[in-house]
């Protein structure tokens, strides 16, 4: 068995070559047209070596019980060929009627193809590689004996025309008391006519299921769970909350049932989920068959929903995984009957879906802004286009002025408030930190002996610096002011004490930020391991507060100046580099 490796995990990040079956790295490939009772082929259009990965081999998963149904009722349907292939485990895949090109490969006794297992993702996949070097234009074959015993063609006569040819397809020579399942007899094999015997595969040629095919296609994890018509054997493979969701109010094809299941849908699709499952989500609405299935989602506010995903997309736009899911979010918007009327409606708490768009113009992604810039033009007035773009000009430089460049500008969160750009990240008084805790707010003063004189160094220290973060500090003087009165009475100890909290709360922010600015799959790594985290906080804390508070000992200041900030941040970056490559 071979291993593919999670590019989440993989040292080599994005780079890793050994994705072949994750990226769908397939050799170009073409239908052959039927020559003879063997029916359809596939032949290479480029020279193969040894080795080459050809493609996967995908399909429905079914059980073996699923498997006898539906062998008896290909059989009565009057089916010529098969297409199941043992897996393991009792399960097979079927590619009858869901699958890709895979499914032409003939059996050949001298095959310059075999079938490898590989594990992908944790799940068992189905390989064809080439045996042997492969001209242009060569028929791509494997021997069909073990891996496709499951078609139970050990009795169906070879026609692969090689000279050591066993004469049956199979790993064993069929007894006499065995039944025939060759399909043809040897007249009609004589009298074959592949136009009238062999109709063209259908879902290569019918374009409905081709969508349907591209869209399970969509999926890493779900290569080979061509949406299940039987659900139970999808939900043998791990099938997701959203997967099973889709599958309830879609038919097979994929296509949304009915508007009652607009509102399921809807229920479910927020930006929590995985990339690929809000990709399956959104090819649902993409393939709205009716005017009046894109109306109804227009009335259960999809508008709403589609501006918070893409601000979150949009927010994550270093991250280049969120790019496709961004554009999708575009074409679905472009393809909602939009007018102006109900774009002024729609909104957010935090803005108006107008200006959102227009703030999607100007995104670094040229797809992303041209596909904006197209709705904006369809559906916006030119007065309306130019008063919101006016008042987000406003909105930028009111908060250049605010001091947003304090903080590190090429880090940082959106705003959210659809102007396109990221805003620095100041620290917030009410942050919730993710895994180390709330920032613990000031203890209660203390009952007991009457406290000592406040430590000149206490009054030195204006607390305005420990406690306030940088970005803010110059913006919020008077309220600097009324913290300094009440420092003043307060004990020396409880002032190193909040003195110290402030500090902290004020690194656990930068690295805080620092990790957010970090790849996905490598914070993926380290937030999963908490416990990792913590010891890289405190020993943080020790290093960078054991010299201020010395400083603070000696009646020095404990200030949370620029310079420990950025010493603060260096030292994370640092750190979290050793933890990423050791990890
Ligand atoms: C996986 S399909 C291959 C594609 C198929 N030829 C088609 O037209 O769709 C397997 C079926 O192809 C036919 N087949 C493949 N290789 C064959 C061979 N060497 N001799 C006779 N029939 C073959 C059999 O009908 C078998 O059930």
């Amino acid at each position: 068995m071979f291993v593919e490796c999670d590019p989440k995990w993989c040292a080599c990040g994005e780079q890793c070559e050994n994705t072949r079956f994750q990226r769908r790295k397939y050799a170009d490939v073409s239908l052959m047209p039927p020559t003879g009772p063997k029916g359809y082929g596939l032949r290479t259009n480029v020279d193969l070596a040894k080795g080459d990965f050809v493609m996967e081999y995908v399909g429905e998963v079914i059980d073996e019980e699923e498997h006898a149904r539906r062998k008896v009722e290909y059989r009565e349907g009057g089916r010529r060929h098969f297409y199941f292939m043992s897996i393991a485990n009792g399960e097979l895949i079927d590619a009858t009627k869901k699958g890709n090109l895979s499914r032409f490969l003939n059996h050949s006794c001298e095959p310059n193809c075999e079938t490898q297992k590989w594990q992908v993702n944790g799940e068992l996949c189905i390989g064809v590689f080439a045996l042997k070097d492969v001209k242009a234009g060569g028929e791509l074959t494997f021997d069909y004996h073990f891996e496709n015993d499951a078609q139970q063609t050990s009795t169906l006569k070879c026609l692969c025309g090689e000279p050591n040819c066993r004469g049956f397809i199979g790993s064993k020579a069929p007894q006499a008391n065995q039944v025939n399942l060759e399909p043809e007899s040897s007249s009609s094999l004589t009298n074959y006519n592949p136009a009238r015997d062999e109709p063209a595969p259908e879902f290569i040629v019918s374009k409905h299921v081709e969508d349907e095919f591209s869209h399970i296609q969509s999926s890493s994890s779900n290569r080979r769970r061509l949406s299940s018509s039987t659900k139970v054997h999808a939900a043998v493979r791990g099938q997701t909350e959203v997967e099973r969701i889709l599958d309830e109010v879609t038919t097979r094809t994929g296509v949304l049932k009915s508007e009652d299941n607009a509102l399921d849908l809807l229920r479910i699709m927020h930006s929590n989920h995985s990339q690929f499952e809000i990709g399956l989500m959104f090819d649902v609405v993409l393939r709205l068959p009716t005017r009046s299935l894109r109306e109804a989602f227009i009335r259960h506010n999809i508008l709403g929903k589609l501006q918070v995903m893409m601000n979150r997309f949009r927010t994550e736009e270093d991250d280049k995984k969120y790019l496709p899911l961004l554009r999708k979010a575009l074409d679905i918007t472009a393809s909602l009957p939009l007018s102006k009327e109900r774009i002024s409606k729609a909104k957010t708490a935090k803005c108006d879906f107008a200006t959102f768009l227009i703030g999607l113009v100007d995104h670094t992604d040229a797809m992303v802004a041209s596909k904006a810039q197209g709705i904006c033009d369809k559906h916006l007035s030119s007065e309306l286009h130019k008063e919101l773009s006016k008042k987000q000009e406003q909105e930028r430089s009111r908060r250049a002025s605010y001091g947003e460049k304090r903080w590190s500008s090429n880090d940082g969160n959106n705003n959210g408030d659809g102007n396109g750009k990221k805003r620095a990240k100041r620290p917030r008084e009410d942050y919730n930190y993710p895994f180390f805790g709330n920032r613990p707010g000031p203890p209660p003063p203390r009952p007991g002996p009457p406290r000592p004189p406040p430590r000149p160094a206490a009054d030195a220290n204006p607390p305005a610096s420990t406690s306030n973060p940088p970005a803010s500090a110059s913006n919020d003087k008077a309220s600097a002011h009324k913290r300094t009165k009440n420092f003043k009475d307060m004990d020396p100890n409880y002032v190193w004490k909040d003195a110290c909290d402030r500090f902290k709360a004020v690194v656990r922010e930068v690295i805080d930020h620092r990790v957010k600015g970090l790849a996905k799959h490598k914070v993926k790594a380290l937030y999963k391991d908490k416990k990792k985290m913590e010891t890289i906080i405190n020993k943080l804390f020790r290093r960078v507060l054991e010299k201020e508070v010395q400083k603070f000992e000696k009646g020095g200041k404990i200030t949370v100046h620029k310079d420990l900030v950025s010493k603060v941040d260096k030292y994370t970056r640092a750190h979290l580099k050793n933890y990423d490559s050791s990890s």
